[in-house]
Order: C-alpha cells, then structure tokens, then sequence
C-alpha cells in the first residue's frame, strides 16, 4: 500500500527535491491549478505553487495571466522524484478560490483537458502545440489529481474522461504505453457535492477521501471510538463507479495545525483502523494520504521520522 502526500501549499516549504529524498512518500500530487480557462485571467488557468515559483507569469494574447512561468525548483525537481520511483500528478482545485473551479460547458471541460495534456503531458503528443505554454518545460507528470472542492455538475466528469481519452490515444500509438494517471480527494461525506458525479462516470485510479473536515465522516471518530467513519460506504461508492477497482485511500492531516481542530490523528492511534480496513478489504485499501508534505516534514517524533515516515510503518507492518 502507498503514501500520497500534496506539496506546492505548505508554509515554507523545501523544494521538491528533499520529498524526492523521503523513501516512505510514494506519490506526491503538487498543487494547484487553482483556475481553470473559464475563471482566470485571459482565459487561461493560473497556477500557485507555494513558495516555488518567482512571480513572472505568461502572457496569452498580449495580456498577462496567472499562470506561473518559473518553478525552476519544480521543474528541476519532478525528474528526481520520478526517477526514485514516485508517481508525480498536478492537482486542480484547492481548498481557495471557490471561483477558480468554475467549468461553463462541456466544450470548455474538453479544452481544458487537451489544453492540461498539451502543457503538462507528454511533450510528443499532438496536444504539445505552440499555443499551449510547457510551464514545467520538458517534465512530464504521470497524471492529473482532482481537488475539486468547488463547483457543482458534470464538467469535472467531462474533464477527467477527457483526460482518460487522451491518455489512451497516446498510448495506442506507442510500442511501450506509459501508465497515466486520474485521482480524486473527495471529501468524506457521500455523495460528496462536487466530485461525486465525476466519481461516478470517469475511471479514477486513486480516490482520497479528506477524512478530515467534517465530524459527520473523520477518521479522528474512529480513533475517538464514535461513529461515522465511512470506509465501508465509500467502497460501495467505487464498486458501483466507472473504475471498480479504484483503489481508496484515508485522507489524514500531517500535522495538527494543518487541518481544524480535532481531527489531527497520531500515526500509532490510526494503526486499529488500518489493520482493520486493509484486511476488510485487501484490494481496495490503496493507504494513506497527507495533507501535506512540509507539515509531515515538520511533525518528526525523537526517533526522527516524519509523520510519512511514521504512516508507512503502520502500512507495512
Ligand atoms: C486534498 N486537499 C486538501 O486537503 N485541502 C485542504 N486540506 N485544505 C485545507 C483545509 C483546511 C485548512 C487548511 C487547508
């Protein structure tokens, strides 16, 4: 089973490259895509990556955007990780703004996919046209995370079978296909307002539930011997989806200033709900996410693991 951390919103976060060093992380989503072609500037998305990037952005037509042009740490950095073996995705979404998510139409959801696979995709597909900026150059990421938290209807669906479609037109045309990626982070309450649609109709390869920010649903529940927990429920929700063999992970916060209070979990009081769910349902059970990378980095017990390091122990023994 796995560790997904996110990376790109942490408070002073390092660069990329020491997340790259941490053998217990296993697939890092960097967010965010945090406006989508309809809602930013010059009808383009824009980016925020934290800390990484120097400001300058694109221009689109003549007019500026918020789309982020130098992340060389990012940029430097993708390549290190993917070589130690990690699955590296760009997050859309975010927890902030509420407008950026906005999709007005089908058509749109489609540009925007062939414009993601054109920027962020591979650089010989025939989406990598001049008109699509490269804002990681060269790096190509193994997939797409939707951290959809805004926003209601179909699009987000549209957006991700279109991403799916792409994926395979490239792959039908190459002697080795190479593996893309869909995930979600849903949050835990079914049906969840702004994914549970696009769950349902596109073949997501990773769901992670946000198990906590809602008392209804928290993985601290559990931990705390109440109910509500509802792994049980989102794997029917995966069974009945359009990729049945999802795998589902447990959303976790690293460290307890990064979500609201009470729903921080120590890694040894998650290990009950672990072996119980891994053994429940052994080809589901996917693991663990974070939210996020640099709070995990900052959470190290005396023995010098970080909150990630100390997850994976749980998941591996
Ligand atoms: C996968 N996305 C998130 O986990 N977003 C997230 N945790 N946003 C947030 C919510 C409350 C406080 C800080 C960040």
């Amino acid at each position: 089973t796995s560790v997904a951390t996110y990376y790109g919103q942490g408070a002073y976060q390092p660069r990329l490259s020491t997340f790259c060093a941490e053998t217990s992380l296993d697939i890092i989503n960097i967010g965010f895509v945090n406006y989508f072609p309809d809602a930013g500037q010059a009808g383009w998305p824009e980016t925020n990556f934290g800390n990484q990037c120097d400001g300058t952005v694109y221009l689109h037509n003549g007019e500026p955007t918020g789309l982020l042009k130098n992340c060389h740490q990012i940029v430097e950095d993708i390549p290190l990780c993917q070589a130690a073996g990690k699955k590296i995705l760009i997050s859309l979404g975010g927890s902030y703004p509420a407008a950026g998510q906005y999709i007005a139409n089908e058509d749109s959801a489609v540009a925007f996919a062939e414009w993601l696979w054109g920027a962020f995709g591979p650089t010989d597909s025939e989406w990598a046209i001049e008109d699509v900026p490269r804002p990681f150059d060269d790096v190509v990421v193994d997939g797409f995370d939707f951290d959809i938290e805004w926003g209601l209807g179909s699009y987000y669906g549209s957006l991700a079978n279109r991403l799916h479609q792409l994926y395979d037109s490239y792959n039908a045309e190459r002697s080795t296909p190479r593996k893309f990626l869909l995930s979600a982070a849903p949050q835990c309450v079914i049906p969840d307002a702004h994914l549970a649609d696009a769950i349902h109709n596109a073949p997501f390869d990773y769901i992670w539930v946000q198990y906590y920010n809602d008392w209804a649903c928290s993985a601290a529940n559990y931990v705390n011997g109440l109910s509500g927990f509802n792994f049980d429920e989102w794997v029917s929700v995966i069974e009945k989806s359009a990729n049945p063999n999802a795998k589902l992970f447990v959303g976790l916060p690293a460290e307890e200033s990064e979500a609201k209070p009470g729903f921080y979990v120590s890694p040894n009081s998650v290990a009950p709900l672990v072996d119980e769910y891994m053994n429940k349902y052994p080809s589901t059970f996917g693991g663990i996410m974070l939210w996020e990378a640099t709070g995990s980095f900052n959470n190290t017990t005396p023995n010098g693991n970080t909150y990630a390091d100390n997850i994976k122990s749980v998941l591996v023994n």
